[in-house]
């Protein structure tokens, strides 16, 4: 709604939806309702809009959209306002987003507290403005710098906005008490000149047509697979091209088609899963709601070899101290200097100044002494992935930091619990698993063990926002909830090859879905050994040797197409050669390899594998819908609690394409019918893959109809 009072001859209508004043029906409805009592009140001399605690308005409200359109539209309201001859101020605080800053744009003048920001963000969610802001930025703001705001999405500060000609004024101090004296200044003068509508598009001595041409090449390439990018571009250029009714005509034509659009629909999905991430729970009781987050004021970081300097680096970045320990002087110099050749990247980058960057640096202590921990809030240990080694690190650590330090374990195999028993404080031990390049990388799986306490969650989960990462919460399991899911989906593209597609085929099926590399890819980047020490390791623990012969392990389907790589030294990028061979400035271009086709042909017929045709749409959907049943099984176990946990970890683990929401996201749109009847098809006729026993929960749901958003419940794992 919209709270409607007067203050000395000034209607100030407050707009009035907890917490960030969405545009919904009642606020729409209340905005027009108080800018017709304004006008057709003799004692009122001007208008301020403004926003209730805090904000003005992050635009229309997301959660009203798969509902149609009721209420007034922001234009509806806007040429109303374009009709008053009473001049009416936005003033603005915290944010004015989307339909919020569209509103803004209406009024006949904007001013801004300091700390405000202003944007136009709707193409993040698959869509343009839709209520006159395609129209009306490039109108105060010219051509080009609004074209930049609504295809990026990125708001800008309000001292930027100022030069830009967005805003009108910024102040500092009461944003209400400025709007009045700022509305009551402007009373007497002639409300048509202030408006936007009655102005033409800025060019700045730039050519549309060039300049169409030109917008539109770059975003077609610079967004691949996204739509609304490119409507951003038709609906500002055509606003820039015909006339201003027109030009509202069209931008709401477009408003409309995207608002259905599976995009849209995905990429809002993907707004509010990241949302849903925050709402934990523990099993054993404790949830984001009751959990206290301990202060975490200094950090420790065991192991400086890649992944512990990148974290050391994501730790010295957000502001936070960061003691760097190794076990020697050399392997310690090591670390800083490739945790140094990152930040000097991100300056290379002009993501930082060399100066913020001696700041970062400042923060860093690198030491070899166990004894600098001590007094540190937490300590993250990234030391070699060994059971042995890590209990061993957990033992001192547990004897040499204070009581209160939360020790975090950077595993991405090892159950929490092997690792929190070597020390008095169970409860204090929890996995974070970031992923590599870790300073990059803006996943942080968070793992609870079975004594992992609440409040040591809560910090972990803090942490990971400080840090500038996406922390999500899960329990304990082979490869938590990441690698759990990549195993089937991997080990489907190695049985693809097997059965006659090429690397480049599958990584080319992949692409084109909308990740950003292909499997075959990633594994040549990240060295095609780690994954045979992986393997080799857990055989031996099983006490079975794996060769370059075995098609079976443990009864299960098993492909060594890796074996024999590592067997001919082909290790990866590394080596110039694995999957791949690699060629152009520093090895780095991936070209197919005959030689590889021919291993692969070689090694199929001497195990007896018969070779086909293996098409396109069969290796996405064995790939695709091998891990979409592992994550079901994952919620059938509690391991997460919500299909959207899942979503979100695959879209920043694993770059899966955003406007396809995440595969469980993806799969809800395939139907789960049609998904549970293909993996049992699958089943039949693999049933050598564990991964394709359906998942029981899948089976339910598939007869259910219950929407995402029901799933975790149907599985009796929420815990909130
Ligand atoms: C149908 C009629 C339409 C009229 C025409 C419209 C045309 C227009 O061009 C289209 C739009 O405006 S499209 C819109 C364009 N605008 C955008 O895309 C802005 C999207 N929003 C943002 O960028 C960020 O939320 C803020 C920067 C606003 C706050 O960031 P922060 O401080 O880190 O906090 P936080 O954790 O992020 O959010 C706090 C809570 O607010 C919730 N919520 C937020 N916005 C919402 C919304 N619009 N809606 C609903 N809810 C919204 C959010 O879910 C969360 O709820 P929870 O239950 O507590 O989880």
């Amino acid at each position: 709604m919209a709270e409607y009072s007067i203050r000395d001859s000034v209607a100030i209508i407050q707009l009035d939806n907890a917490p960030v004043n969405a545009l919904s029906v009642a606020v729409r409805t209340g905005l027009y309702d108080g800018i017709e009592r304004a006008a057709g009140d003799g004692s009122v001399k001007a208008v301020v809009v403004c926003g209730k605690g805090g904000n003005f308005c992050a635009g229309a409200d997301i959660k009203e959209f798969d509902e149609g359109s009721k209420g007034p539209w922001i234009t509806e309201i806007g040429d109303f306002m374009d009709r008053m001859r009473k001049p009416v101020v936005a003033a603005i605080e915290g944010v004015a987003l989307g339909g919020g800053l569209e509103v803004a744009l209406f009024c006949h003048y904007r001013i801004a507290a300091k700390n405000a920001r202003v944007g136009q963000p709707e193409v993040n969610i698959g869509l343009i403005p839709g209520g006159g802001g395609t129209v009306r930025l490039p109108r105060a703001a010219g051509f080009k710098q609004a074209l930049e705001m609504i295809v990026t999405g990125n708001p800008v500060r309000a001292e930027r906005a100022l030069k830009m000609g967005v805003l009108d004024e910024v102040v500092s101090g009461n944003i209400l008490e400025a709007g009045i004296k700022f509305a009551l200044s402007k009373a007497h003068i002639d409300t048509s000149l202030a408006c936007l509508r009655n102005r033409p598009v800025r060019m700045d001595g730039l050519n549309i047509d060039t300049k169409a041409d030109a917008a539109l090449a770059h975003v077609k390439s610079k967004y691949k697979g996204f739509e609304a990018p490119m409507f951003c571009v038709k609906a500002v250029v055509n606003a820039a091209r015909v006339p201003y009714d027109d030009a509202i005509q069209k931008e709401r034509e477009y408003f409309f088609e995207l608002r259905t659009s599976g995009q849209s629909q995905a990429l809002r999905y993907a707004f509010f899963a990241e949302r849903q991430i925050a709402r934990w729970g523990l099993p054993g009781g404790g949830d984001y709601r009751t959990a206290r987050a301990i202060p975490v004021r200094s950090v420790g970081v065991v192991g400086a070899g890649t992944m512990g300097a990148g974290i050391a680096l994501c730790i010295i970045t957000s502001g936070l101290p960061c003691v760097l320990l190794e076990q020697n002087q050399e392997f310690l110099e090591k670390g800083v200097t490739s945790l140094r050749g990152q930040l000097m990247g991100t300056v290379r980058l002009g993501k930082m100044t060399a100066g913020e960057a001696e700041v970062c640096l400042s923060r860093l202590k690198p030491s070899t002494s166990m004894e600098d921990l001590k007094h540190v809030d937490m300590v993250i240990e990234a030391v070699f992935e060994d059971l042995k080694l890590k209990r061993e690190v957990f033992e001192r650590l547990d004897k040499t930091c204070k009581p209160e330090t939360i020790l975090c374990t950077n595993t991405s195999t090892l159950d929490i619990d092997s690792v929190a028993t070597a020390t008095g404080r169970p409860d204090k031990v929890v996995g974070t698993h970031f992923f590599a390049p870790s300073y990059l990388m803006k996943l942080l799986e968070n793992i609870y063990g079975s004594r992992t306490s609440p409040e040591t969650v809560a910090t972990v989960m803090r942490f990971g926002k400080t840090i500038r990462k996406v922390p999500v919460l899960v329990g304990s399991c082979t490869g938590f909830v990441a690698n759990r899911m990549l195993a089937p989906y991997t080990a489907e593209a190695q049985f693809c090859v097997e059965e006659g597609a090429s690397p480049a085929q599958v990584d080319s099926v992949l692409m084109d879905f909308g990740m950003p590399m292909g499997t075959f890819r990633v594994s040549d980047l990240s060295g095609i050994d780690v994954s045979f020490s992986i393997r080799r390791e857990a055989a031996r623990k099983l006490g079975v040797t794996l060769t370059v012969d075995s098609r079976y392990f443990r009864g299960q389907r098993h492909c060594s197409l890796i074996e024999r790589l590592v067997e001919k030294g082909r290790l990866g990028r590394k080596t110039g050669k694995g999957w791949y061979k690699y060629e152009g400035p520093g090895g780095t271009v991936p070209l197919e390899d005959p030689d590889v086709l021919e291993i692969i042909e070689t090694h199929c017929r001497a195990l007896g594998i018969e070779r086909r045709n293996v098409g396109s749409h069969e290796i996405q959907e064995r790939m695709q819908l091998a891990m979409i049943n592992e994550g079901f099984k994952i919620l059938e176990e509690g391991i997460c609690t919500r299909a959207e946990e899942i979503d979100v970890i695959w879209l920043y683990g694993f770059g899966w394409p955003r406007y396809l929401g995440g595969p469980m996201f993806y799969a809800s749109k395939l139907g789960l019918k049609r998904v549970f009847e293909k993996i049992c098809t699958f089943h039949k006729r693999f049933p050598h893959s564990q991964h394709w026993v359906p998942s029981v929960l899948l089976g339910k749901l598939s007869e259910s109809g219950l929407p995402l958003s029901k799933w975790g419940e149907a599985a009796g794992t929420s815990r909130l």
